[in-house]
């Protein structure tokens, strides 16, 4: 294939698709939006507030001194000095903030009941722009803007490519103590959230997570224990319950500057699989008083399944405390019963729905804490952005605003910026944004038929552990899903257009192990963690649909692979490629992220016993 980004019959056929944004539509077809067009007038004819203002800023610094040591994250309030320092442990523990018992709306909440708690940290410098963060940003401008086909990509290209010899199976990791493929092991911990949850999985996955842990270029290093994070004992209880250990980085970083007091906004990025969920919802669960029958917390995601997931996560860390979840997602709420629950986990469409009743459901001047998973998709202008600004400007102007997710691009990062004013920043560099772990590939395919040929190719290894296979377009998972079937494999799909019920039933399948291959849109390429997905297949090469030219959606990309190598597991992600354009624009995703890519041949037993390999070696977790 040349170089040349000519375009096809293939790819100019897409215009006559419906812009979801989330998933593409069969054009034939109808969907169903969340919220009425009805509905929504009135909604807007609601008297709204003005924007949200929050918390004044305080000092962070040992907090951001904390972050600073630990590499690939960068806080706002980090001098340039530091940040620029040795990414070395440190056994020494930052200050831990008090949660601030006289403050009316917060004191009587999870955090503030515990007795033993050390001070909070008393200077008061103001928040200032990290130099980290700005450099990471101007890397991040300079990439993001070119589409290949200049001389600087192609250099960029011929080193990544150059760099490609060598095995990509099981090469031996070490890590900071020095232990190489897991050979210090002490201690064997299954982390899977499923285990005695609602959903069981027969099909465990044992993972050693000690040596990573103590890695400090690993994501999930931390310097403390929970123990130090001055969590409530009920939640500990329940962290020990979950099998948690050891925080990740995030969790550690983030944790005391969510539960520092008064409460300040924070934005925080941090690689797929990295404990985000359990950093927001141990702050949903401090904030919150058990003792007051209403919801006073909420937490948006984009689907329905991440919204459950969420739940179900909250559920099973607060399992000691007396606060109770609500799931806001259609089908789920009565518009004559009132929620007495303290955590509203939902989607922004029925969040809008609920207030556009007024009071009658709950009363939104009780929410504390508003927290976004997947945040950039939450707000962007082309995506869900709109309901989610209608919904916060509901809420009360002191609400702690909470921004996660594992992509920022530079326009959604302004956006994050006003929509979370003073708020705490924790991003990571762009070249640090994907996990090692996962061995990203591509495949050449004989044209857009040739990718069916090559999808069924794979089907032995993508059901050795279980396998994601992301497409466009609904009508194309129904229709590859039809034909796997037809030919006598096992699969599911999974779109938008399927009713609510069957969408939780084909994931609680999947989750729990029955179907080990499925077909799906960018529906579930965020946020959904099963750890057990070992392999990823991009089908079609995922782009930002009309409004963005149809070039190549670098965020979607990192999302949907990160459905594997979760929390240290290895994965493999497979991206096909059928035509000049799609090469190219693997190539413009390569050159973004300054990650290569080993092609791979379908019909090559070579390659399909390396890929093996690597799958099997995926599933018994990161040693
Ligand atoms: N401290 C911890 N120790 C062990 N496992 C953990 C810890 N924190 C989170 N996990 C596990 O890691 C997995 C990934 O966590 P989570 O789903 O929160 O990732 P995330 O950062 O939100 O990812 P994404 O960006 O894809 O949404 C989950 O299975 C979770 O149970």
């Amino acid at each position: 294939m040349s170089d040349a980004l000519a375009s096809s019959k293939s790819w100019a056929d897409l215009d006559d698709e419906e812009d979801a944004r989330v998933e593409f539509n069969d054009p034939s077809s109808s969907s169903s939006p969340s919220s009425s067009k009805q509905e929504q007038q009135q909604q807007e004819q609601q008297q709204q507030q003005g924007p949200v203002v929050s918390a004044k800023p305080q000092d962070d610094a040992p907090i951001a001194s904390l972050a600073s040591r630990i590499s690939g994250l960068s806080t706002s309030n980090t001098p340039p000095s530091e940040t620029a320092s040795a990414s070395a442990p440190s056994s020494s523990s930052p200050a831990r903030p008090k949660p601030n018992t006289s403050n009316n709306l917060f004191g009587k909440a999870l955090a503030g009941v515990k007795s033993d708690r050390a001070s909070a940290p008393t200077s008061t410098a103001p928040a200032s722009t990290s130099a980290a963060a700005s450099a990471s940003v101007g890397e991040s401008k300079k990439n993001v803007e070119l589409l290949p086909n200049n001389e600087e990509r192609k250099d960029k290209m011929n080193n990544i490519m150059d760099d490609q010899e060598g095995g990509w199976g099981t090469e031996p990791t070490t890590n900071g103590n020095g232990a190489v493929n897991g050979k210090k092991k002490e201690e064997v911990v299954d982390t899977s959230m499923s285990d005695g949850g609602l959903i069981s999985n027969e099909f465990q996955v044992e993972v050693k997570l000690a040596d990573l842990q103590a890695d400090p270029n690993s994501p999930l290093y931390s310097v403390q224990t929970f123990e130090q994070l001055n969590l409530h004992d009920d939640l500990m209880k329940g962290i020990y319950a979950v099998g948690f250990k050891k925080p990740s980085k995030i969790q550690e970083v983030a944790l005391p500057l969510l539960l520092s007091n008064p409460p300040r906004n924070l934005i925080g990025q941090s690689q797929s699989g990295t404990g985000k969920t359990a950093a927001f919802s141990l702050d949903m669960l401090s904030r919150v008083d058990p003792a007051l029958m209403t919801p006073q917390a909420i937490c948006l995601a984009p689907s329905r399944e991440l919204a459950r997931q969420i739940q179900e996560v909250i559920d099973k860390i607060g399992q000691f405390t007396d606060i109770k979840t609500f799931l806001a997602v259609p089908g789920s709420w009565s518009r004559n019963v009132r929620i007495d629950k303290h955590i509203l986990i939902g989607t922004p469409g029925t969040l809008v729905d609920m207030l556009s009743r007024g009071k009658s459901i709950f009363d939104p001047k009780q929410i504390r804490v508003f927290v976004l998973d997947e945040a950039d998709e939450m707000i962007a202008m082309q995506g869900l952005g709109d309901q989610t600004t209608r919904i916060k400007r509901m809420l009360p102007p002191n609400v702690q605003n909470v921004l996660f997710s594992a992509t920022f691009n530079d326009n959604v990062r302004e956006f994050a910026e006003r929509f979370a004013p003073e708020a705490n920043q924790l991003f990571l560099k762009l070249e640090n944004v994907t996990v090692d772990a996962i061995k990203q590939l591509y495949m050449k395919c004989n044209g857009e038929d040739g990718k069916y040929d090559a999808l069924a190719a794979l089907y032995d290894c993508m059901s050795i552990g279980q396998s994601i296979v992301f497409c466009k377009r609904k009508d194309t998972a129904d229709r590859i899903a039809r034909r796997l079937t037809e030919d006598g494999h096992e699969v599911a799909s999974l779109h938008g257009d399927k009713q609510s019920r069957d969408r939780d039933d084909i994931l609680d399948g999947f989750r729990n192990g029955k179907t080990k291959v499925l077909i799906t849109t960018n529906v579930v390429a965020r946020g959904i963690d099963i750890q057990q997905v070992n392999m990823v297949v991009n089908y079609d090469v995922p782009d930002q649909g009309p409004a963005g030219d149809f070039q190549p959606d670098i965020e979607t990309y990192i999302h949907r692979i990160g459905r594997t190598g979760r929390f240290g597991r290895k994965g493999c992600s497979v991206i096909f490629v059928h035509d000049d354009r799609s090469m190219g624009e693997v190539e413009f995703i390569m050159q973004t992220l300054g990650k290569r890519m080993k092609p791979i041949d379908a019909m090559n037993k070579s390659d399909l016993d390396q890929l093996e390999k690597a799958l099997k070696a995926a599933m018994k977790g990161p040693n």
